[in-house]
């Protein structure tokens, strides 16, 4: 691999590590290395349009530059442009042309025409990212099998027709890491790539809760109701978040109504059927199956091995046959898993400047098959962890409050989160009977923590390594 390639890759592997994987898959992941070659000649990164393009110098210039001297011992220069051949919509120009019916409309078209000229303001820019969609999340860049052929048709159907009541709202739903998200976000890029001026949001249940919040504490609930219901289309990720939240549901309930009675889409997603929704409200329950409830479930063999080769092209990698089949043997369970692995694969052969073959994907992923071969569980890791900390393991379960006790029993749920595929669900049930989003905390506050702690950071590590023999 050249110097330049092996670098985008560590930076890439970094800025992974760094970021919430929205933002990555946002601003990070879209960026394409220009050509190949020596570090002396720089690195010239293509932003698929202007928006990511000024996001990225404003905010993650620095970073790279500093990346880059670490990994060179002497400073690159760095060029951010924008990609000749970015993608526009091909209706856009027309849309551009007509459409002057309001000023929501024409921000969305001033934004996308900023592409060309690279003038934003950042309210513009703020009203972008408002839509929170993952440009690379499209249906082009989703593989079909067996396991979610249904979901797919279904989501394309409405992806051309939105607000048509067959299918209206869209549940879709299965077990984690299996693709629900990237269909949502499907949907929506779909839907703006051909439509611009229309009002799309994606929004995870987690953040509509903080939006009531928020909205509660600034006593703005009008602001709040006008918004969620002047979408025309609502994107609604993990709903089983709400679980309990009653007020919350309460809002989502009328901004349901409102958007399916003015033929608004509205498309959820979540963990389970809706009737199995532990604390969710009858109402809402009895409204997810107004239109039409489709499942993914886990990718056979030939679907694991289609979907990491689509990944290694995406990031123009070449991967052979024998590679995917051997990372498709081993991680089976879901596709965030696969596409961590290959991830691994990949930084692997960067650091040590090798091609990537099946000798250096066992290497590379030994630890990482080990694990899931020897199945880490929930109980292994109490013990471990209560043992590491010098407490009892019933403490990890009990309600005490204190620092000593606090911090091992969200590191055990951090860990349990990282190296078992257990649902926060059920990891909380695991620790005594707690909530999915006292995990949620645990683990996010770890990983926050992490960034800046030494010491958690050395437990995490030798606790990771005992735990993985
Ligand atoms: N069929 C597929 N083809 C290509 N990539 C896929 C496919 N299914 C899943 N992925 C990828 O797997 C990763 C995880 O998918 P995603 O986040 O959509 O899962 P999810 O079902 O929403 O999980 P969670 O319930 O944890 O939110 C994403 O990077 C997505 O692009």
């Amino acid at each position: 691999m050249h110097a330049i390639n092996s670098f985008w890759a560590f930076c890439l592997n970094q800025f992974e590590q760094e970021l919430p994987p929205q933002q990555f898959n946002t601003w990070i992941r879209p960026l394409r290395l220009e050509g190949e070659g020596e570090p002396e000649n720089g690195l010239r990164l293509l932003a698929p349009n202007g928006f990511i393009l000024k996001w990225t110098k404003e905010r993650y210039l620095t970073r790279i530059e500093e990346l880059a001297l670490t990994f060179f011992s002497s400073p690159v220069s760095i060029s951010l442009l924008v990609a000749e051949n970015s993608i526009r919509p091909p209706l856009l120009e027309k849309h551009i042309v007509s459409d002057t019916a309001s000023t929501i409309k024409s921000t969305i078209v001033d934004v996308i025409t900023t592409e060309k000229n690279e003038k934003m303001s950042v309210e513009k820019l703020a009203f972008y990212e408002k839509t929170r969609l993952i440009l690379n999340f499209t249906f082009e860049n989703l593989i079909v099998g067996r396991a979610n052929e249904l979901a797919r048709a279904a989501a394309i159907q409405v992806a051309r027709n939105p607000g048509d009541s067959t299918y209206n709202p869209l549940f879709i739903y299965g077990s984690t890491g299996l693709g629900k998200t990237h269909l949502m976000h499907a949907i929506g890029n779909y839907i703006l790539q051909y439509s611009p001026q229309t009002i799309v949001r994606y929004v995870h249940a987690e953040d509509y809760y903080s939006d009531v919040v928020r909205a509660y504490q600034k006593k703005s609930f009008d602001s709040f109701k006008k918004y969620y219901r002047s979408l025309d289309v609502l994107l609604l990720d993990d709903v089983q978040f709400l679980n309990g939240k009653n007020r919350t549901q309460e809002e989502l309930f009328f901004v349901f109504n409102t958007l399916i009675e003015s033929h608004k889409q509205i498309v959820i997603s979540c963990d389970t059927y809706p009737k199995d929704i532990s604390g969710l409200d009858d109402r809402l329950i009895t409204r997810f199956d107004w239109g039409l409830t489709v499942q993914i479930e886990p990718p056979e063999t030939e679907m694991r091995v289609a979907i990491l080769k689509k990944k290694a092209e995406i990031d123009k990698i070449t991967l052979s046959d024998d590679v995917a089949f051997y990372i498709a043997k081993h991680l089976r369970s879901n596709v965030r898993e696969l596409e961590g692995a290959l991830k691994k694969v990949i930084a692997f052969a960067s650091f040590h400047m090798r091609k990537i073959d099946l000798d250096l994907a066992k290497e590379s992923l030994k630890d990482l098959i080990g694990a899931v071969n020897r199945q880490i569980t929930i109980e292994n890791i109490q013990r471990t962890v209560a043992e590491y900390f010098k407490i009892k393991v019933s403490d990890l379960f009990s309600s005490k409050r204190s620092r000593s006790i606090v911090r091992p029993r969200q590191v055990a749920m951090w860990l349990a989160k990282n190296l078992t595929s257990k649902s926060y669900p059920s990891i909380g049930e695991s620790f005594g009977g707690r909530d999915h989003t006292t995990v949620l905390h645990a683990v996010r506050t770890i990983e926050s923590l992490r960034t800046e702690d030494n010491n958690l950071n050395h437990d995490l590590h030798v606790l990771q390594q005992i735990l993985k023999g």
